[in-house]
């Protein structure tokens, strides 16, 4: 997170850090007991190792009383994601067990209305991505509010020239921004996980490259399917 802030501790319970080896690699939400929903691209360079996930955390290093590391049974990548683009760029999580729910543990409902955000929408993003532009990595969580750009100033040809589908959305990235490590987390606007941060790589913190999001709703099918099929 770029131009954030460090969150209020365990105001965002149901976040979740995606690790290989001990290592945070990307944002992710509880939005089941059992699943995570996080971004496709984050599979990328784990040549078929499943991530654990750590959930209650605020700090990744230090103790604390909540904080839990999961192991993951399956991790199911959208069947539309693919390396060259941002499209379809979701992951669901499926949990070896049920998450225990607490104060610092919860479940995040999603958007199921496929209606866009309007413009201007202050929404809030929070990871442990990079708060730096020299790539500094936090131990704490991070947050940060951005208002909603319409997809027709996000595709404007000085930006994201066209590539932004129906299926995606766009914050302002003047200064403050997402970065690399916070993909797969929610945009939370008003409350409610509207967009998932995409995780293919982009500049951040440049307000000609707004933030790029998929949105949740036009998934909302394809995610109670997965959850549903495989066997709890
Ligand atoms: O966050 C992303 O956008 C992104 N997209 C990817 C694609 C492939 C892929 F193998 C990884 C990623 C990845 N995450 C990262 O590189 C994470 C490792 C880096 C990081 C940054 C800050 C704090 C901790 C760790």
């Amino acid at each position: 997170i770029l131009g954030g802030h460090v969150a209020e501790p365990h105001l965002r319970p149901h976040m979740a850090s995606l690790q290989l080896d001990g290592e945070h690699v990307c944002g992710g939400f509880l939005i089941a007991e059992q699943w995570v929903l996080s971004a496709a691209h984050c599979t990328e360079e784990t040549d078929g190792k499943l991530f654990q996930v750590l959930l209650g955390a605020h700090s990744l290093t230090e103790p604390e009383p909540h904080k839990r590391l999961y192991r993951v049974r399956a991790q199911i990548p959208h069947p539309g994601s693919n390396i060259h683009n941002n499209k379809d760029d979701l992951l669901l999580l499926q949990l070896e067990e049920k998450a225990e729910l607490n104060e610092h543990v919860q479940v995040l409902r999603f958007q199921r209305e496929d209606r866009d955000v309007a413009a201007d929408t202050v929404c809030e993003v929070a990871g442990w991505g990079t708060v730096s532009h020299s790539g500094r990595r936090p131990d704490k969580l991070y947050q940060v509010e951005r208002p909603v750009l319409s997809r027709d100033d996000c595709n404007h040809r000085t930006r994201h020239d066209h590539t932004i589908t129906r299926n995606m959305m766009c914050t302002d990235s003047r200064k403050k921004d997402t970065c690399k490590g916070d993909s797969g987390g929610p945009l939370v606007c008003n409350g409610v996980a509207e967009a998932v941060v995409t995780a293919g790589s982009r500049v951040c913190g440049n307000y000609k490259k707004p933030g790029i999001y998929t949105r949740i709703a036009p998934y909302a099918a394809w995610i109670d399917g997965v959850m549903a099929s495989v066997a709890g």
